[in-house]
C-alpha cells in the first residue's frame, strides 16, 4: 500500500487515478509521495520515507529542489498543463490594461438604481475609452508552455510579436508561429514593444530582471504582464515608473503589500491556473507521475533527476539508484550484483547534472539486505527495490 499526502487540494479527477493500492493520508509524515500546488515546501522536514514530490502545476520555486535532489526525493511538475489556462488569463489582463473596463463597471455599480443610467452612461463613458489590441507590438520573454501560447494568440488578435528566449526548446520552437520576430536581445525587445509579458520561471538569474535599468529602455506608456512570479520584478522601480507614466499598467497575477491597491497596478489574486480544465490536467499528470515512478521506477517531468523509463516492470525484480553524477558507480553496483550471482535482464543509467539515476531488473533471486549494501556505497543517496 502506497501513501499519498496532498498540501493543496487536488482535483479530484486526478486522485481518483490512484487505484486501490493508494491511500490518502492526512500526516505528511507518513506518505510516501506528496502532491502540492502552490504551498511553500521550502522549510519543511523532510522524512526518510519521501519517495518523491509532484507539483501540479508548472513552477516549483516553492519547493527546495536541490535539497529533494540530495535526499534521493524525486520532484516532478506538470509542464504545459495548464498553459492554456494562463494564456487566457493574459489575453484578459492585455485588454484590462487596454480600456478601463473594471473602472466602468465599477461606475455602473454606483449607478445602482438610478433611473437615468441610460442617458448618464453616454456622457460617462469616455472617462473609460481605451485603445485596440490590434496593429500593437507585444514582446514575450520565454517561449515556453506559455509563452508560445501568448505570442501565437498576440498574432491572432492581428498584433505584431516579438519573442525572446535564448534557450528556447525545439518542442517549443516547432510550435512557434512563424509571424514572430525572433529577437536577440532583451534590449531590442524593450525598446518596440507596447506590451511586454513575461513567461519565464523564477530563478535566481531571472530574479528582478524587469527593474529600473530594463524600464528605461522601455516605451513611455508600456503595459507590463507578470504572470510568471511577483520576484521577477522589482517592485520599488515599477511603483516609479507607474508613477513617472512610463509604464502605464502593470499587470500581475501576484498580489504583494506593495502592489494591492497601486495606481496604475491591475493585480488579479493569482488566478491562472484557477480554470476546471487546468486543475483537472495538472492533477491527473502529477498522479499518473508518481504512479509510473513509485509502480515502475520511471521518472518523467522531474525538474531534479533525468528521465528514465524502463517500461513495465513484469515479472523482474528492479533495482533503483537515486546517487550523484560521478564516475565509477555503475561498475560499484554490478560488482556488488555478480559477487552474488544476480543476473541483470535490463539497465538503464541517466544523469542530469550532478545526480544520477540507474535502473536495473534482475531475473534471478535478490537476497534480503541487497538496499542496504547498495546504499552503503559512497555517492548514493537512495536505493528502492521493487518485488
Ligand atoms: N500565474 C499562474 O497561475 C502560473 C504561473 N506560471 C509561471 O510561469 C512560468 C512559466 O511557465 P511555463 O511556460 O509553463 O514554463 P516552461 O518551462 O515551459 O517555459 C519557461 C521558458 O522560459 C525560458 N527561459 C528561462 N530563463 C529565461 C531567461 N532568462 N530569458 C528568457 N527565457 C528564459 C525557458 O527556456 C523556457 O522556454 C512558471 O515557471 C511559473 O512560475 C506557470 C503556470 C501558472
Ligand atoms: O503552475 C504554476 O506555476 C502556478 O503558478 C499555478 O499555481 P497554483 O497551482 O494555481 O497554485
Amino acid at each position: 500500500m502506497y501513501k499519498y499526502h496532498c498540501l493543496n487540494p487536488i482535483a479530484k479527477v486526478g486522485t481518483d487515478t490512484f487505484t486501490g493500492e493508494y491511500e490518502e493520508t492526512p500526516e505528511i509524515s507518513q506518505a510516501d509521495v506528496i502532491l502540492v500546488r502552490s504551498a511553500s515546501m521550502r522549510e519543511m522536514e523532510w522524512q526518510e520515507g519521501t519517495l518523491a514530490v509532484a507539483r501540479a502545476g508548472a513552477g516549483v520555486n516553492n519547493i527546495p529542489c536541490d535539497v529533494c535532489a540530495e535526499k534521493g526525493i524525486v520532484v516532478f511538475n506538470t509542464p504545459g498543463a495548464n498553459a492554456n489556462g494562463v494564456k487566457e488569463l493574459v489575453i484578459a489582463g492585455m485588454l484590462l490594461a487596454s480600456r478601463d473596463i473594471v473602472g466602468g463597471i465599477r461606475w455602473v455599480e454606483e449607478k445602482e438604481g438610478s433611473g437615468n443610467i441610460a442617458k448618464e452612461t453616454e456622457k460617462a463613458k469616455k472617462a473609460f475609452a481605451g485603445c485596440e489590441l490590434v496593429g500593437k507590438k507585444l514582446g514575450v520573454i520565454g517561449l515556453g508552455a506559455i509563452g508560445v501560447l501568448v505570442a501565437n494568440s498576440g498574432v491572432h488578435l492581428g498584433m505584431e510579436v516579438y519573442g525572446y528566449d535564448p534557450y528556447v526548446s525545439v518542442e517549443s520552437a516547432w510550435k512557434l508561429s512563424r509571424n514572430i520576430h525572433h529577437t536577440r536581445s532583451l534590449e531590442e525587445l524593450f525598446q518596440d514593444c507596447d506590451y511586454i509579458s513575461v513567461h519565464v520561471p523564477a530563478n535566481e538569474h531571472t530574479k528582478g530582471m524587469i527593474d529600473a535599468n530594463a524600464i528605461r529602455q522601455m516605451k513611455q506608456g508600456v503595459v507590463i504582464l507578470n504572470f510568471s512570479r511577483d520576484l521577477l520584478v522589482k517592485e520599488e522601480d515599477m511603483l516609479e515608473a507607474m508613477k513617472e507614466g512610463k509604464v502605464r499598467h502593470y499587470v500581475t497575477d501576484f498580489p504583494t503589500p506593495m502592489m494591492a491597491g497601486a495606481k496604475g497596478a491591475i493585480v488579479i489574486p493569482h488566478l491562472g491556473a484557477s480554470t476546471e480544465e487546468a486543475e483537472d490536467n495538472c492533477a491527473k499528470m502529477a498522479v499518473q507521475e508518481l504512479r509510473s515512478y513509485l509502480e515502475h521506477g520511471n521518472i518523467k517531468n522531474s525538474v531534479n533527476y533525468p528521465d528514465c523509463d524502463m517500461g513495465f516492470r513484469g515479472k523482474n525484480t528492479r533495482i533503483l539508484l537515486l546517487h550523484h553524477n560521478v564516475p565509477n558507480m555503475i561498475g560499484q553496483f554490478t560488482r556488488i550484483l555478480a559477487r552474488d550471482n544476480m543476473n541483470i535482464a535490463d539497465m538503464a543509467n541517466k544523469s542530469k547534472g550532478g545526480y544520477a539515476y540507474t535502473m536495473i531488473d534482475i531475473d534471478t533471486p535478490v537476497p534480503e539486505g541487497l538496499a542496504e549494501e547498495l546504499r552503503n556505497v559512497p555517492e548514493v543517496l537512495k536505493v528502492r527495490i521493487i518485488r
